[in-house]
C-alpha cells in the first residue's frame, strides 16, 4: 500500500489547529507480539506483489458521493485495516472489491483480473464476509459450507475434510448439522469466515468481521487471519475498534466522507501517537457530546 504524506487536518469540519499532540518520544512503546509481528510483516510484504489495486474507485447514490476516488494497493501477505467513521464509506468500498457493489467509476483488479469486467474468474481468488450476512439460513452449518464451496469451484473429493477443518477452527464442530437459523450472531459470523475461506482465495474482504465475536473466539480468529497472511495470503479487514487493527495490521487506510485521508503502515498513519489518537485528531470526534447539558442533569 501506498503511504501518504502526514495526514493534513480535515478542512470541512474544523478550520482550528489539532491540539498539541505529545511528542512521540515522550511516550515508551513496549510492542505486544502481533504488534512485532505486523511490522516485520509490513516491511517484508512491501517486497511482494500487489495482489489488489483499486483505483480511483467511486460510488453515487444520487448526490451522495458514499467513495470518492479510492485508490488502494494490496500486497501479497499483508493485513489492511480499513477504518472510518460510521457512514464513512467503508462498507461501500469493500463491498466494491468483493464484486458486491457496482462502482460508478474506478476500477478494481485481483491479480491483475478486472473484477467488474471478469467477475467469476475474480471472485474465486477473493473471500468475501460482507456487512449484513445474509446467509442462508435454513440450511445447516455443514449444507452452507458445502454450497459455498461448490459455487467457488472447490473439487468435492476435497470438500468435506475442508469443512470439517474449518469448524474446528471456527469451534464450530458441534454446530454443524443444525440450521444456521438457530445459530447465535457471533456464531453466524463465524460460518460465514468460514465460507469465506472454504474456496482457498488469496485475498479475504471482510466487512467488521469481529463484530457480535466473543473474546475467545475472536482470538482464534485473528490467529487464523494471522498466519493466512503469513501465508501469502491478503486481508482488508474494516473494523470500528482501533486497538484490534493496531494491534492486528501492518496497514492501515483512514476513510472519512468516502476519501481516503491517510493510508500506509499503522505506525508511519498513527505517527508515534495510539491509532485511537490520531483517528480523534483526524476525524474531529473530540468534541463530541458536548451540549448535552439537559440530558446530564436528569
Ligand atoms: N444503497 C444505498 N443508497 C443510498 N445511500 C447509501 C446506500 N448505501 C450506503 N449509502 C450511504 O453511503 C454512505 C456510506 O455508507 P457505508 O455503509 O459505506 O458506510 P460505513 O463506513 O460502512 O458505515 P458504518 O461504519 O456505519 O458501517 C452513507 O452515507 C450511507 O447512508
Amino acid at each position: 500500500m501506498q503511504e501518504t504524506a502526514p495526514p493534513a487536518p480535515h478542512p470541512a469540519r474544523d478550520p482550528e489547529p489539532a491540539p498539541a499532540q505529545p511528542r512521540p518520544a515522550e511516550r515508551v512503546e513496549i510492542p505486544v507480539p502481533s504488534v512485532q509481528r505486523a511490522r516485520e510483516r509490513g516491511v517484508a510484504a512491501a517486497a511482494n506483489p500487489i495482489v489488489l489495486r483499486t483505483e480511483e474507485l467511486t460510488k453515487s447514490y444520487g448526490d451522495l458521493l458514499a467513495a470518492a476516488e479510492v485508490s488502494i494497493a494490496v500486497h501479497a501477505g499483508s493485513f489492511i485495516g480499513v477504518v472510518g467513521p460510521n457512514g464513512a464509506g467503508k462498507t461501500t468500498v469493500l463491498s466494491m472489491i468483493s464484486g458486491l457493489n457496482r462502482p460508478t467509476s474506478g476500477r478494481v483488479t485481483v491479480h491483475g483480473i478486472d473484477v467488474w469486467a471478469d467477475g467469476p474468474k475474480a471472485k474465486r481468488l477473493i473471500g468475501t464476509l460482507p456487512d449484513r450476512l445474509r446467509l442462508f439460513d435454513r440450511l445447516t452449518g455443514a449444507q452452507l459450507l458445502y454450497y459455498a464451496g461448490v459455487l467457488h469451484g472447490v473439487e468435492e473429493a476435497v470438500l468435506s475434510t475442508r469443512a470439517r477443518e474449518l469448524a474446528q477452527a471456527f469451534g464450530l464442530e458441534s454446530a454443524l448439522e443444525r440450521p444456521v437459523s438457530d445459530y447465535s450472531a457471533g456464531m453466524q459470523k463465524k460460518i460465514g469466515l468460514a465460507c469465506a475461506m472454504i474456496h482457498a482465495p488469496g485475498v479475504l474482504v471482510l466487512d467488521e468481521p469481529f463484530e457480535a465475536i466473543d473474546p475467545v473466539s475472536a482470538s482464534n480468529v485473528t490467529e487464523i487471519l494471522e498466519k493466512f497472511v503469513a501465508g501469502g495470503g491478503s486481508v482488508v479487514m474494516s473494523s470500528h475498534s482501533l486497538d484490534l487493527i493496531q494491534r492486528v495490521c501492518d496497514h492501515v487506510a483512514v476513510i472519512v466522507d468516502g476519501a481516503v485521508i491517510a493510508q500506509g503502515t499503522v505506525d508511519a498513519v498513527r505517527g508515534g501517537v495510539s491509532l485511537e489518537e490520531r483517528f480523534r485528531s483526524l476525524t474531529r470526534t473530540e468534541e463530541a457530546g458536548k451540549g448535552l447539558e439537559w440530558l446530564h442533569g436528569s
